[in-house]
């Protein structure tokens, strides 16, 4: 039984055993060195990376770009880590599956990244495999069947069967990393960005399937790679068949003029209970100690640092600030726990008549080590309440009445389970919606431009109430 792998103990070393699939040739990359691979996917990549919706460096010009870890995963398929560099800006690193061809047939157009002019490449196609069904199989073949590839590790919960075959398919829509549905049973989602250490879209979801909590599909097979340093790479679930995410919902009952009051009630009930389990699985941490001043610094710090990178953040700084400050006053110091970190409507399915939260990363902005610790559970509340706010805005005109009723009976569904009322904590709650707008309008200005306005309205609308 592979189960007590990456998981219960995430700082041990797993037990996967190499396999029939582990590569065992001489050379695996048939003399392919990372640098001479880089002579011929330079130039294409610069192009085809800034398209990608979750290549976060957009608007800046790529200055660097170099292999972190190369492995063939089958003949004409390589499985990359590509660190990226910005003038200015930390580095970035990103998981690619490429897939080389001769030709590549009309079915496959839309996969192209390039057709390199130099280098070992030159003439042939590059595309991203992970739209060819052929490797999206071979992918989950790799995680039926547990083994290695040169530095990566697959591995799986023995407990669940996983049929062979099973037919792929790329899941469309907006999204930060990608994944596939397998036969509708099963999604794999391949981290895009990539931060070494285990990803909490595996450690929490794993955790919580532990303790009987059903609010969560339960990993039932990942991968990770031992280079440079342990680190989670993707995470198959079972597929929620026919469910339907909180964002569609919601802008379909904006669009039919219907109130989402009991919807969100019964989000909030689910929120607060996966709050519950949270705490009962993982240490609690000490409370944030709001009197001495360091909630507030911490929110200020990206603030400030946020309006560097935002210009249009700038002359908000001040007032918002004051929202930070108010929040600093004494009041009860809930214990800090691990928590969802990036909670929003779309990342809330609703199969049957239960909500499910899926999608435990955290910010995909925040360093790794952050977005592990504990935090104050009223932040998962301050998202889902920003989200109302992002639903109202994108119907026009503006329905901030639905947004606020909304915001009323999530409240209320949380307090109903959890046995707190958010709302009675206006300031702190308040702070964190600040803190949360402000980490959106970096979100947006790097990823999606054009959503900037929205959370941009919220923060003017924070900083004159302020
Ligand atoms: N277990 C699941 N069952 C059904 N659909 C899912 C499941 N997990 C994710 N999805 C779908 O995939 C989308 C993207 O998943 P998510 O984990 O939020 O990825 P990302 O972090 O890339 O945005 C979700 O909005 C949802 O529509
Ligand atoms: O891709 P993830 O789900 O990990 O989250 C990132 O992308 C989200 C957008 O897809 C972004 O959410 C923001 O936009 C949503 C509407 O598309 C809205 O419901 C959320 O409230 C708003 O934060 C999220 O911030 C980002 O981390």
């Amino acid at each position: 039984m592979l189960k007590t792998a990456s998981h219960s103990q995430p700082n041990s070393q797993p037990n996967s055993q190499p396999n029939s699939q582990s590569d065992s040739r001489p050379d695996p990359h048939g003399g392919l060195s990372p640098s001479l691979l880089m002579t011929s996917l330079a130039a294409p990549l610069r192009e085809w990376l800034p398209r990608q919706r979750w290549f976060a460096g957009k608007g800046r010009p790529l200055t660097d770009l170099s292999v972190v870890s190369m492995t063939e995963l089958h003949p004409g398929c390589l499985h990359l880590l590509l660190r990226t560099g910005h003038a200015g800006s930390p580095e970035h690193c990103y998981q690619l599956v490429l897939g080389v061809r001769e030709e590549l047939p009309p079915r496959l157009q839309h996969a192209v990244i390039g057709r390199p002019s130099a280098g070992p490449l030159a003439g042939l196609s590059v595309y991203d495999a992970l739209l060819d069904p052929r490797s999206a199989g071979l992918l989950l073949e790799r995680l039926r069947v547990p083994g290695a590839a040169g530095p990566l590790r697959f591995e799986r919960d023995a407990h669940t069967e996983i049929p062979a075959g099973l037919a792929p398919r790329l899941l469309d829509g907006e999204q930060s990393n990608t994944s596939l549905v397998y036969g509708d049973s099963f999604i794999l989602k391949l981290f895009r960005r990539i931060q070494y250490g285990i990803n909490p879209d595996l450690e929490v979801p794993w955790a919580l399937a532990g303790a009987g909590c059903a609010r969560v599909p339960a990993p039932v097979a990942w991968f990770w790679t031992t280079e440079p340093r342990r680190t989670t790479l993707g995470v198959l679930q079972p597929f929620l068949r026919g469910a339907t995410d909180g964002w569609t919902l919601a802008l379909r009952s904006l669009a039919a003029g219907e109130d989402f009051g009991d919807e969100s009630y019964e989000l909030g009930r689910a929120t607060a209970e996966v709050h519950l389990a949270l705490a009962e699985v993982f240490a609690p941490g000490p409370p944030d100690r709001r009197g001495d001043g360091r909630l507030a610094a911490a929110m200020t710090g990206r603030l400030e640092s946020a309006a560097r990178q935002v210009p249009a953040l700038a002359p908000y700084v001040s007032r918002l600030r004051a929202a930070y400050d108010d929040a600093a006053v004494s009041g009860p110091d809930r214990p800090a726990q691990r928590i969802h970190g990036d909670l929003h409507l779309g990342q809330v399915l609703r199969a049957g008549n239960r909500w499910f939260v899926i999608d435990f990363e955290g910010e995909p902005a925040r360093p790794l080590a952050e977005r592990r610790r504990v935090q104050a559970p009223v932040r998962d509340v301050a998202g889902m309440l920003r989200s109302f706010d992002y639903a109202a805005h994108a119907r026009r005109p503006w329905q901030p009445d639905w947004a606020g009723r909304c915001r009323e009976a999530y409240c209320a569904g949380y307090a109903a389970e959890a046995a707190w009322d958010p709302r009675a904590e206006a300031a702190l709650l308040r702070a964190h919606e600040t803190d949360r707008a402000v980490y959106e309008a970096l979100y947006e200005a790097r990823h999606r431009p054009d959503w900037l306005p929205v959370p941009m309205a919220a923060l003017a609308r924070l900083a004159a109430e302020a």
